[in-house]
């Protein structure tokens, strides 16, 4: 039974969670910051506590990304598997970071490991959500030329999720990027065709496409920002929606 959170029921009954890769970095120029590992366990586990089934796909932005390898001349197909193991190595992070703090578990790997993490399956890993296990989806959609993004939205639709929530280091969808253009300006609420049309880079087009097809909401908002995850679910206004109708 789902409790309450400050006298609001979670809005969601099932999500998927993209953590940003590179948010994981925090103050350093590569790797994983155990303090927002941790912290991000812990916010992960509040919603546990609440009742929610949390799916997660971790990018993998602080440690590889196939477009830049290729930019410095490595094959692209290579260079986008070491992206990918790279989120692997993400995911084992954070289901270690889940189970210090007694938050249940596990990896599936869109690429085999055997060992290492159970291979992804769309229906074991239903029965674990439904068990309040924490199901990390791991080496994106298996395939190169792919994103995290574009895995998340994929997974989420797949696991019939109530909505995607991309956690970013940025608090949400801006006529442009917010690190680049000092006057970029926040929307609260777009369409999936806003998005594409006005090609917003908050995430890639193949993301965008496989949400507006499968009329998948997306709410994009802050990593940083302590309790934003929690506020999201019990329904605050946090980042900006991206779905069908603004009605
Ligand atoms: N119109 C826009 N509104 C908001 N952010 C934008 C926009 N255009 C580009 N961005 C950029 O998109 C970034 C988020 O997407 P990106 O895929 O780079 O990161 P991520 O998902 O956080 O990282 P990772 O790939 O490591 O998981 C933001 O940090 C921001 O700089
Ligand atoms: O389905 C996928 C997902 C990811 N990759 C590769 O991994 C890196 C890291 O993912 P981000 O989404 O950039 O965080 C990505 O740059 C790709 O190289 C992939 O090939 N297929």
């Amino acid at each position: 039974m789902a409790q309450q959170v400050s006298g609001r029921q979670p809005r969601y009954k099932r999500i998927l969670l993209k953590l940003s890769g590179e948010a994981l970095m925090g103050s350093e120029d590569f790797g994983i910051d155990p303090k927002v590992l941790d912290r991000m366990a812990l916010e992960v586990g509040q919603l546990v506590g609440i009742g929610v089934q949390v799916g997660v796909v971790i990018g993998g932005g602080n440690l590889f990304r196939g477009a830049a390898l290729s930019a410095a001349g490595m094959d692209r197909v290579t260079g986008d598997h070491m992206g990918m193991l790279a989120t692997v190595m993400n995911a084992l992070a954070m289901r270690d970071a889940l189970e210090r703090s007694n938050i249940p578990a596990l990896v599936m790997s869109a690429i085999s490991m055997v060992g290492v993490t159970d291979h992804y399956d769309r229906r074991k890993a239903m029965r674990h959500l439904k068990t309040g296990e924490v199901v990390i989806f791991a080496a994106g959609t298996g395939n190169p030329f792919f994103t995290t993004d574009s895995a998340a939205c994929l997974r989420g639709i797949e696991i019939d999720a109530d909505v995607v929530l991309k956690a970013t280091k940025v608090d949400g969808v801006y006529t442009a990027d917010p690190f680049k253009d000092p006057h970029a300006e926040k929307f609260d609420r777009l369409t999936y065709d806003e998005v594409l049309d006005r090609k917003l880079g908050v995430m890639d087009l193949t993301a965008i496409c496989l949400c507006r097809d499968h009329n998948m909401p997306l709410r994009v908002f802050n990593m940083n920002k302590p309790g934003a995850l929690l506020n999201v679910v019990v329904g605050g206004a946090e980042g900006t929606l991206v779905e069908e109708s603004k009605e």
